[in-house]
């Protein structure tokens, strides 16, 4: 994976010109106080833990990976101050604990961290979203208010949570397509106005045909049974363009959101479907950037105007990352949607980012329960979804 390194090019002496070049609303006076209020805590320890997180229901297969079951054990990282102050949050994959606690513990936040930018430095990558969260702790502020905005921009929230689990086997039989009407349901009452289908059916677990017809089949069910509510398709990468045409004349007459990731992406396949979608008179929005990220190559999507949402994960670039990439975004007028897959930590993190940044499409929702962490006061309302006002990210370890 290539991965453009933003919080790198943010870094050092760096920082003073992006800052420069990026005023954000709402800093002005306010820094040297903030300032002064972190540099009262000295980093003591750099954390690595463990939270179970379970999904409300068994998340089956995509076009490329099997079973995600009922859940996952997510590492976090808990950054812990000499006042006591704690700020905990996922990890920047890739990166390491131990140099992000030789590089912190023994510092004044202050002096590794400021709102206005985030990291100072990438060392420190690993504790990136943790130090958000202790930031906001020690300010007594919802991040979305530390990086500058008074009130969060909301934006709608889509379930991530439908796969394929009309091909998931109950006593030996699979459940065909009713499930998915009923996850949609669940979805729905849970406060969700978008549902995100997993196609691509025929990459790996039906023949092909009978494949591109079921996901044709779900697509127009949902669409039917939902007319007030949106619908994104998400291939993996899984559907090469010649069965993707199948599938769009299959799901004729029905709007799409989104196309995410229907092929590994190239300029040569993407300016084919741009031409396709044009011939078919279908207006949507193509996202793409989640699965292996290549930010320099994305940058040339987006230039040549073949990619319409960012999807890059939050656990990749990272919160410092992101908040870079969010002016480049709107410069390109590319809408940004960090990707949250995994759990709704991510979720909950990301809708301060975007609340803060606003340019934002949908949010990827993952609703999760869990013994472990308390989610905090979240809500889904009229399918947007509402960031919670504690401070930090509002969301506490309970061990
Ligand atoms: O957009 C999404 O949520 C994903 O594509 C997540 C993937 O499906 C993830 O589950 C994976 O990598 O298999």
């Amino acid at each position: 994976m290539k991965r453009r390194n933003f919080i790198q090019t943010v870094s050092g002496g760096a920082a003073a010109a992006y800052l420069a070049a990026n005023p954000l609303l709402g800093f002005s006076g306010a820094h040297s106080a903030q300032a002064r209020e972190l540099s009262e805590h000295t980093i003591d320890q750099v954390l690595t833990k463990r939270v179970r997180i379970q999904y409300p229901r068994f998340v089956s297969k995509n076009a490329i990976r099997g079973n995600h079951g009922w859940g996952y054990d997510e590492t976090i990282c808990e950054v812990v101050t000499n006042q006591g102050a704690k700020g905990w949050g996922v990890t920047l994959w890739g990166r390491s604990a131990e140099e992000a606690s030789a590089h912190l513990v023994g510092k004044k936040v202050s002096e590794v961290f400021a709102p206005e930018l985030g990291l100072i430095e990438p060392k420190g990558a690993y504790a990136d979203i943790a130090l958000h969260d202790l930031a906001g702790k020690i300010l007594n502020k919802p991040v979305y208010e530390l990086m500058g905005a008074k009130q969060p921009e909301t934006t709608v929230c889509y379930s991530g949570m439908i796969y394929f689990d009309d091909l998931t086997p109950f006593y030996n039989q699979p459940m065909g397509v009713d499930i998915i009407l009923k996850e949609c349901q669940f979805d729905y009452d849970l406060g969700y106005r978008q549902f995100k289908l997993k196609i691509g059916r025929g990459n790996k677990w039906m023949p092909k045909a009978a494949g591109i017809k079921r996901d044709i089949e779900v697509t127009k069910l949902v669409a039917e049974a939902f007319p007030d509510c949106d619908i994104l398709v998400d291939g993996n990468d899984g559907y090469p363009l010649e069965d993707f045409e199948q599938y769009l004349k299959g799901i004729e007459g029905v709007k799409l959101f989104w196309i995410e990731e229907p092929f590994r992406e190239t300029i040569e396949d993407y300016t084919k479907l741009r031409a396709l979608l044009k011939e078919m008179g279908i207006e949507t929005l193509l996202a793409d950037g989640e699965a292996s990220p290549d930010q320099d190559f994305l940058m040339q999507l987006m230039e040549a105007r073949l990619m319409d949402v960012h999807l890059t994960d939050i656990q990749d670039i990272g919160y410092t990352g992101w908040r870079k990439l969010m002016p480049e975004l709107k410069r390109l007028k590319v809408f940004a949607s960090p990707h949250a897959w995994g759990s709704q930590i991510k979720t909950n993190a990301v809708a301060h980012l975007t609340g803060a940044y606003g340019n934002t499409v949908t949010i990827e929702g993952v609703t999760c329960i869990s013994d472990d962490v308390d989610l905090g006061n979240y809500r889904l309302e009229n399918g947007k979804l509402i960031p919670s006002s504690a401070p930090g990210f509002g969301m506490q370890l309970n061990k």
